[in-house]
C-alpha cells in the first residue's frame, strides 16, 4: 500500500509531495508556499448537498488556465467517433476480443468506443470503450471533460500517472480517474488490453446496503487513493481532452502533472475486485444481480441507475432446488458485459476474456443452451465458481453501438444461435 492512502471511499484526503506545500487552515492563502498556484477542481456543483459534494484543492507549479487554444485531435479515429444516427436494431450483440495493435499505439490512440447512450452535454449516460495498446504515452497527457473513467484491465498492467498521484493496476483491479483529472498511461508489460466505463452522470459511489447492514459488498477502506506525486518537466507536452463527445488537443511547454500537494474529496482511486465481499443466497433462487453492485451512479429517478458497475466474482453456489446460473430475463435496464478472466456461468461458449456483449432493454437473454442444459441436470451439491471475473455496466439508458461496433468483423454474426434449439416444454 506504499504510495496510497487508505482513508476510505470518498474521504477527505490531504497529501503533499514536498513538506510545507499544502496550506494549513485555508484553501487559498494570499501567497501559497513556494509560489504554487491554488486551484479548485469541482466534481459536483458548488451547492451539491454536503454528503454528495466532491471537490479538491490542487497546489500546482503553474495554473492549468495557462494553455493555448485547443484544436481538433485527428488521431484516435475509433475513440468517441459519435453515435450512428440510424435506428438501432433490437438485436443482442456480442463481439470477440479486439486484437492488440500491429503498429505502436498508446492508450489514447488505442481506445475504441463500442457504445454510448445520451449526449455527454446532458450530464448523464455512459459510454463503454475497449482499449488495446503497446506503447507508453510519451510527451502527452489526456483528460476527460465528459466524465469520470473507470479502467477495467483485462491483459497487462497500467500505470496511470495522474495529476493527483500514481496508480498501478493489473487485471482484477479497477481504477477511477475523475472528470478533468489529467493523466498519462504507461504499460509496464509493454502491452495492455481492457475496458473503460465512462460515466457522464452522477459520480460513482458505493451502493446503499439496505438490509445487508453496515458491512459488505465493496468495503470503503479497500479503495486506495494515491499520495501526491508530481513532474517538474519542461518541454513540449501534448494535452488531449475529450470534450462534448469529440477529441481536442493543445501543446503545453511543460508537464501538466505538476500538482505538488492536494487535499479534498475528489480523487482517483483503485480497487482490487478480489476484496469484494460477495453476498448470495444460502437458501433458494438466484438473486437479482444488483447484489453484486460495486459502484452505482444514480439517475434522477430513485432506484434506477444511470450506471451500475456490477461484477460476477468467484463464489459458492449452494442454492437448493434452484436453477443456479442467471435466469432467462427481459430487463428494462440495458446491459453491457465484459469478461476479465475465466468463464461466465451463463455462457458456455463464445464469451472469451476481452469479449463484450450488449443486451439492450427488453432483449430476451439468459443462459445459452449448453449452460441451461448443464445447470438443469447438475447435481445440486455446494459448488464453488472459481477463477472468473465478469462484469456488467448496466444503464437505464439504452446503448447505441458505434459504427465500428456494428461493422467490425469482431461482431459475432451468429450470436442468436446461443439461444437456438431449446426443447419445447411438454404439457401433460
Ligand atoms: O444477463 C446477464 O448475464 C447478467 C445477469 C446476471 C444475473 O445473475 C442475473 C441477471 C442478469 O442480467
Ligand atoms: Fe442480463
Amino acid at each position: 500500500m506504499e504510495g496510497y492512502q487508505s482513508g476510505g471511499f470518498g474521504s477527505h484526503f490531504a497529501t503533499e509531495a514536498v513538506p510545507g506545500a499544502l496550506p494549513e487552515g485555508r484553501n487559498s492563502p494570499q501567497r501559497p508556499a513556494f509560489g504554487l498556484y491554488a486551484e479548485q477542481l469541482s466534481g459536483t456543483a458548488f451547492t451539491a448537498p454536503r454528503h454528495e459534494n466532491r471537490r479538491s484543492w490542487l497546489y500546482r507549479m503553474r495554473p492549468s488556465a495557462e494553455h493555448p487554444p485547443y484544436r481538433r485531435y485527428e488521431g484516435a479515429q475509433l475513440f468517441a467517433p459519435g453515435i450512428v444516427k440510424a435506428p438501432v436494431a433490437p438485436n443482442r450483440l456480442r463481439w470477440n476480443p479486439i486484437d492488440l495493435p500491429a503498429q505502436s499505439t498508446d492508450l489514447i490512440d488505442g481506445m475504441v468506443t463500442m457504445m454510448a447512450n445520451r449526449d455527454p452535454a446532458d450530464l448523464t449516460g455512459v459510454a463503454v470503450h475497449l482499449y488495446a495498446a503497446n506503447k507508453d504515452m510519451q510527451h502527452r497527457c489526456f483528460f476527460n471533460a465528459d466524465g469520470e473513467m473507470l479502467f477495467i484491465p483485462e491483459q497487462g498492467r497500467l500505470t496511470l500517472y495522474t495529476e493527483m498521484g500514481r496508480i498501478d493496476i493489473g487485471p482484477g483491479e479497477v481504477a477511477l480517474v475523475p472528470r478533468g483529472v489529467r493523466f498519462r498511461a504507461a504499460l509496464p508489460d509493454g502491452k495492455a488490453r481492457g475496458y473503460v466505463a465512462e460515466n457522464h452522470g452522477a459520480l460513482f459511489r458505493l451502493p446503499e446496503l439496505g438490509p445487508i447492514g453496515s458491512n459488505g459488498l465493496a468495503n470503503p477502506r479497500d479503495f486506495l487513493t494515491p499520495v501526491a506525486q508530481f513532474e517538474d518537466a519542461e518541454g513540449e507536452v501534448e494535452l488531449i481532452q475529450k470534450y462534448l463527445g469529440s477529441l481536442w488537443t493543445t501543446t503545453l511547454d511543460h508537464s501538466p502533472l505538476d500538482v505538488v500537494a492536494w487535499h479534498g474529496t475528489l480523487a482517483p482511486w483503485k480497487y482490487d475486485l478480489s476484496k469484494f465481499n460477495t453476498i448470495g443466497t444460502v437458501s433458494y433462487d438466484h438473486p437479482d444481480p444488483s447484489i453484486f453492485t460495486v459502484l452505482t451512479s444514480p439517475s434522477e429517478t430513485p432506484g434506477r441507475a444511470n450506471a451500475d458497475f456490477v461484477i460476477f466474482p468467484p463464489r459458492w453456489m449452494v442454492a437448493e432446488d434452484t436453477f443456479r446460473p442467471p435466469w432467462f430475463h427481459r430487463n428494462v435496464m440495458s446491459e453491457c458485459m465484459g469478461l476479465i478472466h475465466g468463464a461466465y456461468d451463463a455462457k458456455a461458449d463464445g464469451f472469451a476474456p476481452g469479449a463484450m456483449s450488449l443486451h439492450n432493454l427488453m432483449a430476451g437473454h439468459g443462459p445459452d443452451v449448453a449452460s441451461w442444459k448443464g445447470a438443469s441436470e447438475a447435481e445440486l451439491k455446494p459448488h464453488k465458481i472459481e477463477g472468473t471475473m465478469a462484469f456488467m455496466v448496466e444503464s437505464c439508458w439504452p446503448y447505441m453501438p458505434t459504427r465500428f461496433a456494428l461493422e467490425t468483423d469482431k461482431l459475432q454474426g451468429d450470436y442468436d444461435e446461443a439461444w437456438g434449439g431449446f426443447p419445447k416444454a411438454r404439457l401433460p
